[in-house]
């Protein structure tokens, strides 16, 4: 599939992001696998996917392109933070490779471009993770493929929201070149064609597909509790 074909195998569809958080019961490659063959019958475009044993893994078993991220860390740049990162994942099978692209420093003293040149020249692309239109304008002129609103709400300065930034959705939409992927607490259908309808090109959803510990939490809270120490 050529880059262009890959892009636009994407366009107005729905992507799943098939995760689990350090210490959930579903963190198993199996399961996670799983997840991503459950999304493919569902008629999913894509999966995204975090950790290359994951990734070479579910690239084995779907026959979906594979957006590859790898978290590692918990604080500043973590989403594949590095080159080496991104290269890993482009030797899982990745297709694409998710980067936080957001100006803060990354830990190796690289560059946002750097880790683009490079994940091209080893034959993927490049979805830019981003909090703000600043970002998603410097992530694009830096040669991203994909421009993706995911860590709005999770980097100071961005609106801190339940609902998603569906805001940004538009303004990156009319200030970008790159298609841009709506992501980050997406909740409904409906608000799933409301992004594609404020200007994105596809939809990225985790939480309110494949992760039962977080939507078990939801349940018992709007029931009142209790809230165990491990689902807190
Ligand atoms: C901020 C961050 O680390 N986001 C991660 C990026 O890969 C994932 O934990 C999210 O589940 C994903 O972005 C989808 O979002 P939601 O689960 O809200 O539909």
């Amino acid at each position: 599939m050529t880059a262009t074909s890959l892009a636009d195998s994407l366009a107005g569809r729905l992507v799943v992001s098939c995760q689990a958080p350090p210490g959930d019961p579903m963190r198993q490659t199996d399961t996670l696998v799983r997840m991503a063959r459950a999304a493919q019958d569902g008629g999913a475009a894509a999966v995204r996917v975090n950790d290359p044993v994951v990734v070479a893994a579910t690239v084995a078993a779907v026959d979906l392109p594979v957006i590859g991220l790898w978290k590692d860390g918990d604080t500043g740049v973590f989403i594949t933070p590095t080159v080496r990162h991104a290269l890993a994942l482009v030797a899982a099978g990745a297709k694409i490779v998710a980067a936080d692209a957001t100006a803060r420093p990354r830990p190796d003293g690289s560059t946002f471009t750097e880790l683009v040149d490079a994940v091209h020249n080893a034959g993927a692309l490049v979805m830019a993770d981003v909090s703000n239109l600043a970002e998603g304008r410097a992530a694009a002129a830096q040669g991203a493929d994909f421009v993706s609103t995911t860590l709005s709400g999770y980097v100071p300065g961005s609106p801190q929201q339940t609902a998603p930034d569906l805001n940004l959705v538009a303004e990156l939409a009319a200030a970008v070149d790159a298609p841009v992927v709506a992501e980050g607490r997406i909740a409904t259908p409906a608000q799933a064609a409301e992004a594609l309808a404020r200007g994105a090109s596809s939809v990225v959803v985790g939480t309110a597909i494949t992760a039962p510990t977080a939507l078990t939490r939801l349940f018992v809270t709007g029931l009142g509790g209790p809230v165990t120490s491990k689902a807190a």
